[in-house]
């Protein structure tokens, strides 16, 4: 049995949990959640059959065998690098934290230090396989379309070009570079950064996106072409109802990650 921390136990965290709590081989022990969070984190872990430690930070003494990131881009720096460097694996979903310049760097020279490894999970969107094939024969062109309901918008920089309760058709916020995306929209463009860091890198991959008041999905579409040939890909998600920014996908990329490391076939 797998022995697992989970960072943030918001609404990937929790749903987590859930389709977790009956697979034999994969416990998790610990949540860490935000100082001064801890209450309510242990409120939403109260129907639990074997509700996990809710704790700040990891103990000193423990050794998890993998660390799960479900919090968002600070954890990266509070959590994850710490933990690689005492040795523990960490599979993260804040993907777009790496559009920090000098954070993948620091991120494999603590995962090198401490003899472990790092894992990107695909999170909402498909073909990351496919795509990072793609680029050991050279990509040309690689452009990513993230369209979400109005309302996953709020509280981001879209506010500022839009009024997102008054529009009435699909409305592009933004326009730019992967890496730009990532760092403006934080909880909206880890995808973004994922189609990057598995093809042509945050700057040169071309990123829009999309308010669309039309919509009850999270669609992400891109098109790569290379020496390989070209591929095209839609995903429409379904929002999860605890957080209308993120795709219900974003859940079982980490239950199937999981799984993977713990069950005797991985696919
Ligand atoms: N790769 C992908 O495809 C996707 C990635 N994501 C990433 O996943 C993250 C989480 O998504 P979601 O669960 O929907 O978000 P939620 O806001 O529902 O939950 C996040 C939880 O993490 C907690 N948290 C935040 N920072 C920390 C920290 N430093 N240490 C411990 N806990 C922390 C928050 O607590 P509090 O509010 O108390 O701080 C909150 O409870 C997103 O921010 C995004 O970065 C999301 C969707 C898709
Ligand atoms: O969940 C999604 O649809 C994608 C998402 O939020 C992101 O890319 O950050």
């Amino acid at each position: 049995m797998l022995n697992i921390t989970m960072i943030g136990c918001g609404a990937i965290g929790v749903a987590v949990l859930e389709l977790l709590e009956n697979d034999p081989q994969l416990r998790v022990e610990h949540v860490i959640a935000s100082a001064g969070s801890e209450t309510l984190v242990e409120q939403r872990l109260a129907s639990f059959k074997r509700p996990p430690q809710v704790l700040t930070a990891l103990p000193a003494d423990a050794r998890p065998d993998l660390l799960v990131e479900c919090a968002g881009h600070k954890a990266i720096e509070e959590h994850v690098l710490p933990a690689l460097e005492r040795g523990i694996a960490c599979l993260i979903v804040s993907v777009g934290a790496l559009s920090e310049l000098g954070l993948v760097e620091r991120l494999e020279a603590a995962a090198a230090r401490g003899n472990t490894r790092i894992e990107l999970l695909p999170g909402a969107i498909g073909g990351i396989d496919a795509l990072s094939a793609a680029k050991v024969g050279g990509l040309d062109s690689v452009d990513y379309t993230g369209r979400k309901p109005a309302r996953a918008w709020k509280n981001t920089p879209g506010e500022q070009v839009c009024d997102l309760d008054a529009i009435d058709q699909a409305t592009v916020i933004f326009e730019g570079s992967a890496r730009e995306a990532a760092r403006l929209y934080p909880k909206n463009a880890n995808v973004a950064a994922t189609l990057s860091l598995a093809g042509l890198g945050l700057d040169r991959t071309r990123v829009t996106l999309i308010a669309d008041p039309l919509s009850e999905e999270n669609v992400h579409h891109f098109e790569a072409r290379g020496a390989f040939g070209g591929f095209e890909m839609s995903l429409r998600g379904k929002p999860l109802q605890a957080n209308p920014k993120t795709s219900a996908l974003t859940v079982y990329s980490v239950v199937r990650a999981l799984g993977n490391h713990a069950h005797a076939i991985s696919i």
